[in-house]
């Protein structure tokens, strides 16, 4: 479902959404892994699939937005996922910005902000992470090789009286902010920059 879908689409009180937020550039198997994981253990009607404009924090331009977002829709092409290109049109890549929108805009609306083991490590450098995790409750899903580290982090270790056990992972939702929850699944060793290494690799082969 595209967001322009999403629009026309009834957000309903009390639903549960969990906001994918990444630069997919490439789209991998390990994007598909984190989003079916917190689907399921978190129990959400709908995960959007925010493709951001450009990771503030990454130093190189990312592939073509229009071509990552329609990657992504193909990749993501299963009930319940919506992708979303909303940062694009609000014109922001924060993500505190985007807590703030949609938070202020659907109230009743049950946002959980989904990352990686590895963003988790880094949160505490994000643009107002305090704001994020006081706005909408957030999920962990386990990364190699973070996932100690990222327990250990310096954000990890300041919310860790919110932390929620990954057992009661379903009841993440509809809990107040700040609230996380660490989820451990199988991990799956993929990243987008080691994709991008390949096939630049193959294209000076050929
Ligand atoms: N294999 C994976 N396992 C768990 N989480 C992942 C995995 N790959 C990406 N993520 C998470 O998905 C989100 C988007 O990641 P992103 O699009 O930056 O992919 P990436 O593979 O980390 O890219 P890059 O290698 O360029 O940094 C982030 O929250 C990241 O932590
Ligand atoms: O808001 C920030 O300061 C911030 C800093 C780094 C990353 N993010 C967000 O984290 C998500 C994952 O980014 P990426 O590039 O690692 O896929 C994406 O939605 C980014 O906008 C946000």
């Amino acid at each position: 479902m595209s967001f322009g879908a999403l629009r026309s689409e009834l957000l309903k009180p009390g639903m549960k959404v969990g906001l994918y937020g990444g630069s997919f550039d490439p789209v991998h198997e390990g994007h598909l892994h984190v989003a079916d994981t917190a689907l399921t253990r978190l129990g959400l009607d709908r995960i959007w699939w925010i493709v951001s404009p450009q990771n503030p924090h990454k130093a190189h331009a990312p592939g073509d937005f229009r071509d990552r977002l329609q990657a992504v829709r193909s990749a993501a092409n299963a009930p319940r996922m919506v992708v979303s290109d909303i940062e694009a049109r609000l014109g922001i890549n924060r993500t505190a910005q985007l807590a703030t929108y949609l938070t202020r805009r659907h109230p009743g609306v049950n946002f959980v902000w989904i990352m990686g083991a590895d963003a988790l490590r880094s949160f505490h450098r994000w643009q107002d992470w305090q704001t994020i995790a006081h706005k909408m409750p957030i999920a962990v899903v386990s990364r190699p090789p973070d996932a100690l580290r990222a327990r250990l982090s310096r954000a990890a270790v300041a919310l860790s009286r919110y932390r929620l056990s990954q057992h009661q992972a379903h009841a993440l939702p509809s809990s107040s902010a700040p609230r996380w929850t660490y989820l451990t699944a199988p991990l799956y060793d993929v990243a987008s920059s080691t994709l991008r290494v390949s096939s630049r690799r193959a294209t000076t082969r050929n």
